[in-house]
C-alpha cells in the first residue's frame, strides 16, 4: 500500500484535544495520511464548550462527495454529527461509496457536560448509522442512550449490553470502560459471532483526559488497514492511547481537562502485525 488514507467526519476543537484537531493528529502519530469532512465548529477549550455552530447536511454531503469522488479511503472515522440532517448525510455517503473499515464513535455529550448531539438525532445515529458501520465505540453513557437503557457500571452488566447493541445491527461493538472506577480501565469489544473480548489498561493518573475517546477510534481506524484483525488494531491503539495519557502532563494547555499528548509512534514499526 502507498499510503494508508483515513478520513475523519468530525466536529472541530480549537483546543486541539479532541474532534477533529486530535483525529489528525493521531493519524499523523501512527504513520496514515489524514484528512478530515468537517460537521460542526465548537468554540471549545479545556474547560467546556460554549457554543456550537452546525454545518448544513447539504454542505457535509457535498465534501463527502466531493472528497470521496477523487480519493481512495483506506478506514473512516466519524465522530461528531450534531444532528440529524448530518446524520443523514454521512449515512447517504456511506451508501453510495462503501468504503472499508468504517469505526462510529457515538459521540454525544463532552466531558464537560456539553451536548455534541441533539437528543432527537439519536435515533438517527440508531437506525441509520449504527446499522452500516464496521465498529461502533460508545462509552457508558452513550451505550445506555442508544438502548434506551440505564447507564451500567459494572462489566458484567456491560457485557449484556454490549451484545444488546449488536443487536441493533452493529457489526462489532467496543464499549469503552473509561467512566468506571477503579485502578484498571477495561473495555469489552464483541465480534459478529457474540465472541467477547477484554482490553484492560492500567488507569492513568492525569486530569488531561479530554479527547481520550476521539484519540481510540481515529486509533484504531488508522490502525485497521495494517493490523490483520480487530483484535489487534484495538489493542494497539489501546496501547498508544495509553502511552499518550501517561505523557499527558509533559503539555501545559489550559486550566481544565487537558489534551492527551500524540506522540510519534515510533513503536509502530517494530510491533507491525499481519
Ligand atoms: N485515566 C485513564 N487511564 C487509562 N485509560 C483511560 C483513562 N480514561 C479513559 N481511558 C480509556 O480511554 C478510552 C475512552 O474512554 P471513555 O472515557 O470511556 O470514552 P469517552 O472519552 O468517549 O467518554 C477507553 O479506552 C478508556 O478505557
Ligand atoms: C468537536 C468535539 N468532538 C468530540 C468531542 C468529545 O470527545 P471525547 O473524545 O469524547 O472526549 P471529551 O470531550 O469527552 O473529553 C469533543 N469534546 N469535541
Amino acid at each position: 500500500m502507498s499510503s494508508c488514507n483515513i478520513l475523519s467526519i468530525a466536529g472541530s476543537d480549537p483546543s486541539g484535544g479532541a474532534g477533529i484537531q486530535a483525529d489528525l493528529k493521531t493519524f499523523s502519530a501512527l504513520g496514515g495520511y489524514g484528512m478530515a469532512v468537517i460537521t460542526a465548529l465548537t468554540a471549545q477549550s479545556t474547560t467546556g464548550v460554549t457554543a456550537v455552530h452546525e454545518v448544513p447536511g447539504h454542505f457535509v454531503a457535498a465534501q463527502l462527495e466531493t472528497l470521496l469522488g477523487d480519493v481512495r479511503v483506506d478506514a473512516v472515522k466519524i465522530g461528531m454529527l450534531a444532528n440529524a440532517e448530518v446524520v443523514e448525510a454521512v449515512a447517504d455517503a456511506l451508501d453510495r461509496h462503501a468504503p472499508p473499515h468504517v469505526v462510529l464513535d457515538p459521540v454525544m455529550v463532552a466531558k464537560s457536560g456539553d451536548r455534541l448531539l441533539a437528543p432527537e438525532a439519536i435515533e438517527a445515529v440508531r437506525t441509520r448509522l449504527v446499522p452500516r458501520v464496521d465498529l461502533i465505540t460508545p462509552n457508558l453513557p452513550e451505550a445506555a442512550e442508544l438502548l434506551g437503557e440505564e447507564e451500567r457500571h459494572d462489566l458484567s452488566s456491560m457485557r449484556e449490553q454490549a451484545e444488546r447493541l449488536l443487536a441493533l445491527g452493529a457489526r462489532r461493538v467496543l464499549l469503552k470502560g473509561g467512566h468506571l472506577q477503579g485502578e484498571s480501565s477495561t473495555d469489552l469489544l464483541v465480534a459478529p459471532d457474540g465472541r467477547v473480548a477484554t482490553f484492560t489498561a492500567e488507569r492513568v493518573a492525569t486530569r488531561n483526559t479530554h479527547g481520550t475517546g476521539c484519540t481510540l477510534s481515529s486509533a484504531i481506524a488508522a490502525l485497521l488497514p495494517r493490523r490483520r484483525d480487530y483484535d489487534d488494531a484495538v489493542r494497539d491503539a489501546k496501547d498508544y492511547l495509553t502511552e499518550a495519557l501517561r505523557r499527558a502532563d509533559d503539555l501545559d494547555v489550559g486550566r481544565g481537562k487537558g489534551p492527551t499528548h500524540h506522540f510519534h509512534a515510533w513503536w509502530d514499526a517494530p510491533r507491525r502485525r499481519g
